[in-house]
């Protein structure tokens, strides 16, 4: 008997040796058929083979995944790529998860997929299948036509005469100031920025402010949505980390019911502005005042356009995502940056009360050359959104990247990601000089708008909130330094600790002290 179960055993190894080496024999081989035929096509491209990572897992890449992993736990999220592009120049092929993945930093070759080869790189085919559980098809997650209905359909919430109504947002932003200790006490500015942009994007976005920062608030965007929001946001990050192996990320079951808590919330408001809508048909008014500031509120244009539900929400959700805490991160930032740079925040402050007592407004706001250059500068060090994903359509050419010097045209295939990594860009010290990870807004003063730069990204698919986020920010930083005469900082941690889900922001927060004037 214990013969048998031996031969049995010695007979189970043998067989599961034999079928790893046939599986991986198989693997190596249709690697190999795959390299030749890509360096033939490649080769009749006039391209050159193009630097690549060497992986210790060549299959999934698994080694550089757990890399980007081990320095976002570190609080250095762009370490990984900063380090990739030191080693094998501005563009380098990866695997992520068995897929060709290029690491860009090279300002020629963003340009080139943003602009002229546009139509050969889509959003959607990731966005889409890792987001569409809570996002939906909206102007972040579709390509093509799709994209440029949604797109036509979201304009005018970001339109000039939208930019210009500051006296809204002025609103929001005097019970923000309410929240500042009044004597110099500490506070962290971050969650409270937060609770800003909720209170003003919630307004434009569903015409119903969260009032997030009043006593007595009882919303329930207020209350509810942004810890729904965060949770849900958390299990569509990690899908989107997951790649191919999304599935493997934590129970379906309750990352759907955690979507679905959202989606809920955002329905309620829908149905009853479809049913305000239908009331108003019947009562033969056309057009009602929204009940909000704004004059241009998402949710009742597109109840106007469509009863459909779903169509509305997805819009509403691609909206509201990157509302909610990108341009909240970039005043914590200017903040963060601007305590630990007291000279810088004197500057500013001079510059600021130079306008005396004049109405703010788009044109007098866009006129603050330093507080451009202080806007800038924070973006460029730590911007929300350190890059972008995109996936090859269409067989492509980028001008850089292959041969030994790196700056020979490389081709790609369709299925390829580009990973294009701004936060590298940024601070890349060819660019920028020696001090390029060093804050000074002084070096703004000569500089014009450039590939270069592209916290916003750039080509036609660019933020459109770019002007809106730079204005509101300016307005509150005005107000701030009419207000009090110094930032200190009272974060023991100097450094910028970053912390990502999607957006990156500072893990301690902006801890401060205003010092009344
Ligand atoms: C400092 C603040 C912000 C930064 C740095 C920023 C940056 C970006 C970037 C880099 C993209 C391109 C994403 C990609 O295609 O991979 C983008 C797209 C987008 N952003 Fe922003 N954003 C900011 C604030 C906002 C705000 C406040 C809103 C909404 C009110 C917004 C709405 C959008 C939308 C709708 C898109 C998709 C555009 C499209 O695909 O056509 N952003 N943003």
């Amino acid at each position: 008997m214990q013969f048998v179960h031996e031969i049995n055993l010695k007979s189970t190894i043998e067989v599961t040796l034999l079928a790893v080496a046939f599986v991986s024999s198989v693997t190596l081989l249709t690697w190999l058929v795959t390299d030749i035929k890509y360096r033939v096509a490649a080769n009749r491209a006039g391209c050159s083979i193009p630097k690549r990572y060497f992986h210790w897992d060549p299959f999934l890449g698994l080694d550089l995944f757990f890399l980007r992993i081990s320095d976002m736990k570190a609080g250095d999220s762009i370490a990984t790529d900063t380090n990739l592009i030191k080693r094998y120049g501005k563009t380098v092929q990866t695997n992520s998860w068995g897929t060709k993945q290029y690491v860009i930093s090279d300002p020629i070759n963003i340009q080139t997929i943003l602009t002229t080869q546009v139509d050969n790189f889509g959003s959607a085919p990731m966005n889409r299948k890792m987001c569409a559980d809570f996002l939906g098809d909206g102007v972040m997650t579709v390509d093509g036509h799709a994209w440029k209905q949604s797109r036509q359909m979201i304009n005018p919430v970001f339109a000039r005469a939208q930019v210009s109504e500051l006296s809204s947002f002025e609103k929001h932003l005097a019970q923000m100031i309410d929240q500042i200790p009044k004597s110099g006490g500490t506070i962290d500015m971050q969650p409270l920025c937060k609770r800003l942009f909720l209170d003003s994007s919630s307004e434009f976005v569903f015409g119903k402010s969260a009032n997030s920062l009043s006593p007595e608030t009882d919303s329930p965007i207020a209350r509810r949505l942004p810890g729904l929001f965060d949770e849900a946001l958390v299990g569509m990050f990690t899908r989107f980390m997951m790649g191919k192996f999304s599935f493997m990320a934590g129970s379906k079951r309750k990352y759907l019911e955690q979507c679905k808590a959202v989606h809920d919330i955002i329905d309620g408001f829908i149905d009853e502005e479809i049913e305000l809508q239908k009331e108003m048909k019947e009562n033969g008014k056309t057009n009602a005042k929204n009940g909000t500031p704004y004059s241009y509120v998402l949710l009742k244009e597109l109840a106007k356009e469509t009863e459909d539900r779903r169509v509305i929400r997805n819009e509403l959700m691609n909206v509201f995502f990157p509302a909610r805490d990108t341009a909240a991160i970039l005043l914590s930032n200017v903040l963060f940056l601007l305590a630990r740079h007291p000279e810088k925040w004197e500057k500013l402050r001079s510059e600021v009360l130079g306008i005396k007592d004049k109405k703010l407004t788009f044109e007098l706001l866009k006129s603050l050359k330093y507080m451009q250059a202080v806007m800038n500068e924070t973006l460029r060090l730590h911007s929300p959104a350190g890059g972008s994903w995109k996936t090859c359509l269409a067989p492509s050419i980028l001008p850089h990247g292959g041969g030994k010097s790196g700056k020979e045209p490389i081709l790609l295939q369709t299925g390829d990601q580009v990973r294009m990594s701004f936060a590298p860009l940024h601070v890349d010290p060819e660019i920028w000089g020696e001090d390029a990870n060093e804050f000074k807004p002084e070096r703004w003063q000569n500089l014009k708008q450039s590939w270069n730069f592209i916290p916003f990204m750039g080509g036609r698919r660019i933020c459109p909130a770019q002007q809106n986020v730079l204005t509101d920010v300016a307005c509150i930083m005005v107000r701030l330094m009419q207000k009090y005469k110094a930032l200190e900082n009272r974060d023991e941690c100097y450094e910028y600790v970053d912390r990502i889900v999607f957006t990156r922001e500072s893990k301690h927060g902006a801890k401060v002290g205003f010092i009344p004037a």
